[in-house]
């Protein structure tokens, strides 16, 4: 990697309140700090105007409370410059366009280009690809990104050529004198559960330092002429999953990076399905003990679920939101979450795996396998419901097939009583020392009767899909 990257500016944080410090964690505390101070901030601008019902049609609270913020001197790395930002990581998310500026990466709450004046030139130090303009990304890796100005998107007057000034000629010096610029992508998030439009809002990760390798004119919508730039990420940087992500990525093998998908924490489920739960439990003192909680009596008497799980039965019903048992009750091991330090490391042979960087003992729940339940025609015809995780995924779509599995997978339902759509639960086999690869058996038939199996969807698509049986 190169020298420069290495060297991050710990101490340089110039604003009026906070005092130098010259450590990395003194630093991150700072824009920590400060990113906190800004949320509590909005929170309260917010709150003020539900109850004074403001009138203004065009507001943006985001930018008034980092406004309010630099009044008080609370924002930290207020200089522009250039490499990276003290106190920022790649892959460092933040809830708006303004908490951008709070800490320094990107202080132009409107320009998606912004840039800096050094020895008599203008360089870019950072761009925002927000998706207002045609942006395209072929990879973590590689970026065209559109030039700025002229975009009918953004302005609705005429259309025009864009000029090689500002940001665009910015963009060109940059390349020119080989410098770092910072590249900021725009997600689009859903409410959890959802991908109705409505419920969507936009976050911006940080994807580290790129150089612009070149630039060429082309004649887009409206005829007008755009500047595009061809950005390469520099390498030797953390590699990034695309979307929120806990969980570390290692690859000794190659050179390659995780393909780009969103990464989602619940399943997605299609605009017509609600999830509802009609019944509950009463219990107050233990579902398992009870000899009379319905939940635990809708699983198979084979089945011990004492926070991990043993047994065959394919179909689990855990205690869910309208039970009256409290959060930790033994019956519901598998929507906590993932609760193992999980780890995609790239194999020698099968592309990306999953293991364990600690211990895990027989019958934990390891991760659910979620994605965006599809039921298209075809699959409609064949199977019912699938999860697709070729778009929206999460560590899931990384687990490999193995006919000798240390991992199996089961249909749990806790949120919602449809049996046509439950979640499907990968839970430890064996014990399981750290660092071994985490495999389960394709072949497993979830809640099915007609004999599809994983394997044969999800060995079709090296994204993976995985089959839920009406
Ligand atoms: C759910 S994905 C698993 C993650 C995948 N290895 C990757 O790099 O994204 C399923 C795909 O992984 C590969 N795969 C999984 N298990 C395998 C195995 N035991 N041997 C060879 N390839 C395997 C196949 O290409 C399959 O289509």
């Amino acid at each position: 990697m190169d020298k420069t990257l290495e060297k991050r500016k710990v101490g340089v944080l110039p604003n009026r309140k906070r005092p130098r410090v010259d450590d990395e964690d003194g630093v991150i505390h700072h824009v920590k700090e400060a990113l906190d101070e800004y949320r509590e901030t909005l929170s309260k601008l917010l709150q003020k105007h539900d109850s004074e019902s403001y009138q203004q049609v065009y507001w943006r609270p985001d930018i008034e409370a980092a406004m309010c913020q630099r009044k008080k001197g609370n924002l930290v790395n207020t200089r522009k410059q250039l490499g990276p930002i003290p106190g920022v990581k790649v892959g460092d998310e933040f809830r708006n366009r303004a908490e951008l500026t709070v800490v320094g990466l990107h202080h132009n709450f409107r320009h998606g280009i912004e840039y800096m004046k050094k020895d008599g030139k203008i360089l870019a130090t950072s761009i925002v690809n927000s998706g207002r303009y045609a942006n395209h990304v072929a990879s973590p890796d590689i970026l065209t990104y559109s030039g700025e100005g002229g975009n009918p998107r953004v302005d609705p007057k005429k259309p025009k050529d864009q000029r090689l000034e500002r940001g665009n000629l910015a963009l060109k010096n940059s390349m020119e004198e080989g410098t770092h610029v910072r590249v900021i992508r725009g997600i689009n998030r859903f409410e959890v559960g959802t991908r109705a439009k409505k419920s969507s809002f936009r976050t911006y990760v940080y994807d580290g330092l790129y150089i612009v390798e070149s630039f060429w004119q082309e004649r887009e919508e409206f005829g007008k002429l755009v500047f595009k730039f061809l950005l390469k990420r520099i390498s030797g940087q953390p590699i990034i999953i695309w979307g929120y992500c806990p969980i570390r990525v290692v690859n000794a093998v190659d050179r390659a990076s995780p393909p780009a998908f969103n990464y989602i924490c619940n399943v997605i489920y299609p605009d017509f399905f609600k999830a509802t739960r009609k019944g509950g439990c009463d219990c107050l003192h233990g579902c398992l003990e009870s000899k009379s909680c319905p939940c635990v009596m809708k699983i198979a008497r084979v089945l011990s679920y004492n926070n991990t799980i043993t047994g065959t039965k394919s179909l689990i019903y855990e205690c869910g939101i309208m039970c009256k048992c409290s959060s930790s009750c033994k019956n519901r091991i598998s929507q906590h979450g993932i609760q193992f330090k999980l780890e995609v490391f790239r194999t020698k042979s099968k592309g990306w795996g999953v293991r364990s960087r600690s211990y895990i003992p027989q019958g934990s729940f390891i991760c659910e396998y979620v994605g965006e339940i599809l039921q298209d025609k075809q699959v409609k015809q064949r199977r019912g419901f699938v999860i697709d995780a070729t778009r929206h995924g999460n560590v899931g779509r990384f687990v490999s097939h193995s006919c000798s599995p240390n991992l199996f997978a089961r249909s749990v339902l806790h949120d919602h009583d449809d049996a046509r759509i439950p979640h499907m639960m990968l839970f430890a086999e064996k014990n399981i020392p750290p660092n071994q690869e985490l495999t389960y058996d394709y072949n497993f038939i979830v809640g099915g009767s007609n004999g599809t199996t994983i394997r044969e969807a999800l060995l079709d698509k090296p994204s993976g899909v995985a089959p839920n049986i009406i």
